[in-house]
């Protein structure tokens, strides 16, 4: 029970699961009224004390690292981010990890004088900054002469880019050259920000990508180059956005920026004549200027050494996704067979034009489909809808594949290599800016992929947190055990480890020409039924299935799954790409035509490995996955990681209509728990979380100590304290004496 005065600061059960603070503002007989953290007056049976607790003095006032709070839970960590998100303080520590709030406002936090404040300073020596961050990075690197990486993560619209972009200009600047090379890795933003970002409901610049950059500096600190790695481009809006979202930036301001003559050439209009652009309701984005981005794309093309030739190519063939997105088709029925014919239009033709390929070829793969059987080539006229379905896999195609060669492009550029002979030694700082864990109403193929990415970000991150703290022990030379944390090793187990785990059983579906995403489905049920991290879909006729993720259940709708995992062209079109004139084209498509050929010489069936479901035809073998290829580049990214020291920011998003000093508990404390940040605490309780030096200690608890027994003038700081813990704490295992420190579990 708890008898509360007026004045106290108390936790109050709320409606969203997690206690809030509250106030008491006046208490009478057994009912006190409390004004909570969103000015709510509510009446509480004191008396009884059910769902009212006395705060901690560290979350009233709110502290600049969570570790120190009192209160080391859910309630405790929300009050404290939403207290400092009220006085302006968007950073916050926990322990050296940075949580960063959104202040959808520009704040004189990022100036030239701030980047001097924050050389060369301690972390926490200073208000917790993105800056500090970035010194820790660049000095930990100097010092130890080991690579450094950041995780940047959150949810959309949470400021990650900003993050990136902010360490990446705190960077440059303690560098200190001003070369080329840094203005170059810089002008890659504007670039791949119009290639890559768009305007969504969440973020009116939204990156639809992941990226790592990792920046080079010579043993004397500076900037000798970078390297940028991509993750899975979101290509669906290149041919559909939902309403109010726009496609890629740089669609707009192409028809907004390019000279009235070159857009003659191309033969092209206004935003609101391409269906690629029109149907989502949303053609213009506050705050952007689409033609004054233009120019700046045109300028940092050049410094990243694209040439006029290069820009004239990828503006031709934007415009021809441009047009083919209105090309249209008529639907008939020849042989009792659904087909379809191409409607004859400007657009047409000027696709067939853009794309250097002849209009009858471009019909033909756009309309026509040819199968491979055991025996013969089989073709069949393909109806109207899936004209359509495959005319916007090739736009998709074309676009995703333009992006990765725009990356190889800009590699180049800014990846300078040491010069022959050269004995120096380079270090780097890896920049991870990733989506973070979602969990949509449906949840498809793409949330898969990139909730499997964060399962393992999230091991990183629990083990390098569960490492630091065994770190602190071994330094103060403490005994320790029974530190507990949640490893989330069985869903990693389950996603892609285990023989027949989900990732390989979707693959092998995708490889069988039969397979269906039924089949898939039923394979996975049946395999993985006692998994306890695998939700079973309920019935024959549920769709579902669930993977209980580190931050909660995820349930997925396969419908899609196969022919997204597949990301394979249709022969046709193939063949269309090799005929074509355009040297760009065939470059974009230059492994997949490879692979094709090769695949050609090859169709024989052999027999699949043990772990298979069933024999595989090797033709279909000898393509790549998007899952495959997204596996690879993430086992590339994590051993990556693993050789560096990791920083780590997680950043959160305050509300949902990106307004400035409004703080959303209820969406707040759901990213607090997909960030996996709970962890650390829990990592934190589990151990010995109250920590002091002696001399602390004792000031804060000199009136405890029987000075008979232990006399403060004749004995050292270190026999006070213990005398101290023995006089009080009555279990022995609930206290430690360090080399410095005094170490104290929670009970
Ligand atoms: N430190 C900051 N100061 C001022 N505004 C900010 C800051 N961080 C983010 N913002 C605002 O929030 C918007 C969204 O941020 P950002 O694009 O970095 O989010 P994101 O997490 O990268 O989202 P996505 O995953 O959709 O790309 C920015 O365009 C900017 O308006």
């Amino acid at each position: 029970m708890v008898l509360l005065t007026k004045g106290d600061n108390v936790w109050v059960d709320s409606d969203i699961g997690v206690a809030i603070g509250a106030k008491v503002r006046k208490v009478t007989g057994d009912k006190c009224v409390v004004v909570d953290d969103t000015g709510k007056e509510r009446v509480l049976s004191h008396q009884n004390g059910s769902g009212v607790s006395l705060m901690h003095p560290t979350s009233v006032e709110g502290v600049a690292d969570m570790i120190r709070l009192g209160d080391l839970n859910e309630a405790g960590l929300l009050r404290n981010l939403q207290l400092r998100h009220k006085q302006g303080h968007i950073y916050t520590y926990i322990g050296s990890v940075l949580v960063a709030v959104n202040p959808y406002e520009l704040l004189p936090l990022y100036t030239a004088e701030q980047v001097h404040l924050y050389h060369g300073r301690q972390l926490g020596e200073l208000p917790p900054h993105v800056f500090a961050i970035a010194d820790s990075c660049y000095f930990n690197m100097r010092r130890n002469h080991c690579n450094q990486c950041c995780i940047i993560s959150g949810e959309s619209g949470a400021g990650k880019t900003e993050s990136t972009k902010l360490m990446l200009q705190f960077l440059a600047a303690v560098s200190g050259q001003h070369s080329w090379i840094e203005q170059q890795i810089l002008e890659a933003n504007p670039i791949l920000e119009a290639f890559g970002n768009a305007k969504t409901i969440r973020n009116d610049n939204s990156s639809r990508f992941g990226k790592y950059v990792e920046i080079f500096f010579n043993n004397k600190g500076v900037i000798e180059g970078a390297h940028m790695e991509q993750y899975l481009l979101e290509k669906s809006r290149v041919c559909h956005q939902a309403s109010n979202e726009r496609n890629y930036h740089i669609f707009y301001c192409l028809l907004m920026g390019l000279p009235e003559e070159q857009k003659k050439i191309l033969s092209l209009g206004k935003a609101e004549d391409y269906s690629y652009l029109n149907a989502s309701g949303c053609i213009t984005c506050d705050g952007r200027e689409d033609a004054t981005d233009y120019s700046r794309i045109r300028s940092a093309l050049k410094i990243l050494t694209f040439g006029d030739r290069d820009c004239w190519d990828i503006f031709k063939l934007l415009a021809a996704i441009l047009h083919m997105g209105n090309i249209d088709f008529r639907g008939s029925i020849m042989n009792n067979m659904e087909s379809s014919d191409v409607s004859a239009s400007p657009h047409f033709t000027m696709s067939a034009k853009l794309l250097e390929v002849d209009t009858a070829s471009l019909d033909a793969s756009l309309t026509k489909r040819t199968f491979l059987t055991n025996r013969e080539r089989v073709c069949k006229p393909l109806s109207s809808e899936q004209a359509r379905d495959t005319r916007d896999a090739f736009a998709k195609a074309i676009y995703s594949k333009m992006f990765l060669w725009l990356f190889e492009k800009i590699n180049v550029a800014i990846h300078k290599k040491p010069a022959q002979g050269s004995t120096q030694g380079y270090n780097s700082i890896g920049l991870l800016d990733i989506f973070g864990f979602e969990n949509f109403k449906t949840n498809s193929f793409e949330q898969l992929c990139i909730n499997f990415a964060n399962e393992q970000l999230q091991q990183f991150f629990v083990r390098h947190v569960f490492k630091l703290e065994q770190e602190e022990y071994t330094r103060e030379d403490i005994s320790w055990k029974r530190i507990i944390f949640t490893d989330n090793q069985p869903t990693l187990d389950l996603l892609a480890v285990k023989p027949l785990n989900i990732l390989s059983l979707i693959d092998e579906e995708s490889h069988f020409p039969k397979g269906t995403d039924t089949t898939m489905l039923s394979k996975m049920n049946q395999v993985h039924k006692s998994n306890s991290s695998y939700i079973v879909s309920k019935s024959d006729h549920d769709i579902y299935f669930g993977i209980k993720h580190f931050a909660g259940a995820v349930y997925y709708n396969p419908t899609g799954f196969l022919e997204k995992n597949r990301d394979a062209l249709s022969p046709d079109l193939m063949g269309l790409v090799q005929k074509s004139s355009s040297k760009l084209l065939r470059l974009l498509f230059e492994k997949d035509l490879n692979a094709n050929t090769m695949k050609q010489n090859n169709s024989k069936v052999v027999i699949t490995p043990k772990s298979s479901l069933r024999q595989v035809n090797e033709k279909c073998r000898g393509t790549t996955t998007l899952s495959s290829q997204f596996r690879q580049s993430l086992d590339s990214l994590m051993r990556a990681l693993s050789i560096c020291e990791p920083h780590f920011i997680r950043c959160f998003k305050p509300n949902h209509s990106k307004a400035a000093k409004l703080f959303d508990r209820e969406l707040c404390i759901r990213q607090l728990r997909d960030s996996g940040m709970l962890e650390t605490i829990r990592i934190r309780k589990s151990g010995f979380p109250i920590r002091h030096t002696y001399r602390e200690f004792l000031s804060r608890y000199r009136v405890l100590l029987n000075t008979v027994t232990c006399d403060p003038r004749t004995e050292p700081e270190e026999e006070c304290c213990n005398a101290i813990c023995k006089a009080v704490i009555r279990q022995e295992d609930d206290w430690r004496i360090g080399k410095t420190k005094i170490f104290l579990k929670v009970r």
